[in-house]
């Protein structure tokens, strides 16, 4: 029914994000959220794509802080790192590195989250986890704050108890931002949705390779495949994710089993086809879905335009939909080519 573009990535607690190039350079910006009696925050992975976005987003939506303790690995500890106009120095993550800390944005892979995050929420301190490690655990919500922010209530910073939130994985995000009002409108019996992933959810060494990658491939020379093990640039390929016994990669597989939690429906039949695509930023996506009601294409359409979290990109007469380009740096998800399924009989998909 859509395809759907997102600066490429995640949705936590209180935002999702979108991922930028830079690497230690946090922004620098004259409103500060740094505040007397605000919440002690601690950056796990700080260092990658999606710890600086952390940063960006903290910044850009005012989150207030009484302090906020920037952590990575042992190769980075020492290095300075600036956040609205102050000096911070990266310390190495430790098994102590949570004591005081309110709230811990965690980002440094699934590993490192299942170590140090039950040693976080020991100590009191609310995790949100952007890695797999938690998501499919009873007992920890699996949260896109537009979708089902209920499924974290009575989680509050303050109350001296640790606790666990897992974010999904982007592509479910992305999915189910514009999904989710369609699906408590009509209904939806069955969703097919194929990606196109930017580099940038493979982190920011990813990145850097696509880049190095194109200017290598231009000047006639071979290209160096350290992250991807074929060529990324002028190229596309099936999901980086390990392959399962079903012939589904991991990452097609996140999106079946987190739509069930999410939506609480181990009923609904999702399949997925996940591509790495020579973007940069922002996944796309086409998402088919199947319904149980009718649902006309304008309901559909104005049901989407009033969806927090949503833009509608979608001018038929100029031939103009949404594209990472015009997504990137932005946290909304845009969805265009909005259309019935003419395969489908009457208005079910
Ligand atoms: N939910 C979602 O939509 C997405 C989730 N992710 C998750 O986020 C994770 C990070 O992604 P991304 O930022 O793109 O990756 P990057 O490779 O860009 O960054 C990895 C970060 O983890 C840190 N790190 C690595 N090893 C350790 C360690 N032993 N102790 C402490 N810190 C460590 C790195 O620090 P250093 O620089 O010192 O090495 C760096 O800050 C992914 O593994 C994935 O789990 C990523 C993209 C999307
Ligand atoms: N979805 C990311 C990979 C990733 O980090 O996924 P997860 O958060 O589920 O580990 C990608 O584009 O490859």
């Amino acid at each position: 029914m859509a395809t759907l573009t997102h600066s490429s990535s995640f949705t936590h607690l209180f935002t999702k994000l979108s991922l930028k190039p830079k690497k230690f350079t946090s922004p620098s910006r004259i409103r500060m959220s740094l505040q007397e009696n605000a919440p002690s925050l601690a950056v796990v992975g700080v260092t990658g794509a999606v710890g600086q976005e952390f940063l960006s987003v903290l910044s850009d939506r005012d989150f207030p802080y009484g302090s906020i303790k920037m952590l990575a690995s042992k190769r980075s500890a020492g290095k300075q790192i600036t956040f609205e106009d102050r000096n911070y120095t990266i310390e190495e993550l430790t098994e102590d590195s949570f004591d005081g800390v309110d709230i811990a944005l965690f980002s440094a892979g699934g590993s490192i989250s299942k170590h140090f995050g039950p040693l976080a929420v020991e100590k009191g301190t609310i995790v949100v986890d952007n890695s797999s490690a938690f998501r499919m655990e009873e007992g920890v919500p699996l949260v896109i704050p537009e979708v089902n922010p209920e499924a974290m209530k009575g989680i509050k910073v303050g109350m001296g108890k640790g606790a666990l939130i897992a974010n999904p994985n982007c592509s479910t995000i992305i999915c189910l931002m514009a999904a989710t009002p369609l699906h408590r409108h009509a209904k939806v019996k069955r969703m097919v949705v194929s990606t196109y992933q930017a580099a940038s959810g493979a982190g920011a060494a990813a990145m850097e390779e696509l880049e190095l990658q194109t200017r290598e491939v231009l000047e006639g020379k071979p290209p160096t495949c350290n992250i991807f093990k074929q060529q990324y640039a002028f190229n596309l390929f099936s999901h980086n994710a390990p392959i399962l016994s079903n012939g589904y990669n991991e990452e097609e597989m996140k999106l079946v089993k987190e739509t069930r939690k999410i939506w609480n429906d181990m009923d609904v039949k999702v399949t997925a086809t996940c591509i790495r695509v020579p973007v940069m930023r922002a996944h796309a996506e086409s998402v088919n879905l199947q319904f149980e009601k009718p649902l006309l294409e304008d309901t559909a359409k104005s049901i989407l335009k009033s969806s927090p979290g949503v833009v509608v990109i979608d001018d038929r007469a100029s031939n103009h939909f949404p594209t990472p380009l015009e997504v990137s740096n932005k946290d909304d998800v845009a969805v265009g080519r909005i259309r019935h399924d003419v395969s489908q009989d009457g208005y079910s998909g």
